[in-house]
């Protein structure tokens, strides 16, 4: 049986509209009347993201970048080995369509930033790509929607969402930290282009952010285009 299809909408900043379109896209496909089911990762609502909560609150380093990398990126690799196989995969080998915010694309960007030169980079995300796609037999992505929001907008929308989880405060490691917040962007236009992720960029040519509604249109065209032309 032909298995099914993973969506994962990713961006190189935090609050850049992903819960957002993730819904627009999900309740798209509904009406469609096809097979979808939807998934955010971390998966906090799982104890499997227990680590992941140690390390966004600090107790690992107040500095994300003084956290190894390689251990840091395990925990939210074997957060997704535990959503996958207890949450996901029977739906997903029965040919359901899975729309993912966040995925292994999130440890690519955020934790290869981690590094300054482009060997050391290259070296942790052939190492990621083995664990995560080969190692622990998670499925790879069959579209990669990247939402391209520059941090000055995002840490704006950053404001005016809720907190996500219970005992993390309104900022994690990671959103308190502009030099890493600026950097993982840049890192992030690396690992799209050089992944060939589907980029949307969603400013305007005046530099406001374009609606919801424009950029899940973007989202649906890309989804439409290249899930037909399997
Ligand atoms: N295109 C947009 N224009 C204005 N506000 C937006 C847009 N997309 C998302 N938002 C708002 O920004 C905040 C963060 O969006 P959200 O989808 O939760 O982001 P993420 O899942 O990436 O953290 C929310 O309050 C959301 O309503
Ligand atoms: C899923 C995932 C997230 N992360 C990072 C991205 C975020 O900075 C942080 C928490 O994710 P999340 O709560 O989704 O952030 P937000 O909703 O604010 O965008 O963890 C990784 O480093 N690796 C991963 O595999």
């Amino acid at each position: 049986m032909k298995k099914g299809e993973l969506i994962v909408l990713e961006s190189g900043t935090d609050a850049s509209g992903k819960a957002t379109q993730s819904d627009l896209l999900y309740n798209r496909l509904i009406n469609e009347k096809e097979t979808v089911l939807k998934v955010e990762f971390p998966n906090y609502k799982s104890e499997s993201s227990s680590l992941i909560k140690m390390y966004l609150r600090g107790e690992f380093g107040e500095d994300a970048e003084s956290v190894n990398p390689y251990a840091s990126s395990t925990f939210f690799a074997v957060d997704r080995y535990a959503t996958y196989n207890l949450e996901l995969k029977q739906f997903y080998e029965e040919g359901g369509i899975i729309i993912a915010d966040r995925y292994t694309t999130s440890n690519m960007i955020y934790q290869s930033s981690k590094f300054e030169t482009k060997e050391e980079k290259d070296s942790f995300l052939d190492w990621l790509w083995d664990l995560e796609f080969n190692k622990f037999a998670l499925p790879k992505p069959s579209l990669v929607i990247f939402l391209n929001i520059p941090p000055k907008i995002s840490v704006e929308l950053l404001k005016k969402r809720d907190k996500k989880v219970e005992g993390i405060g309104k900022k994690d490691i990671h959103e308190k930290n502009i030099n890493y917040i600026n950097k993982t962007y840049q890192n992030a236009m690396y690992v799209a282009s050089k992944y060939n992720w589907n980029i949307i960029n969603c400013l305007k040519d005046d530099g406001r952010l374009k609606t919801k509604e424009e950029i899940h249109e973007e989202v649906y065209n890309i989804y439409k285009n290249i899930i037909n032309r399997r």
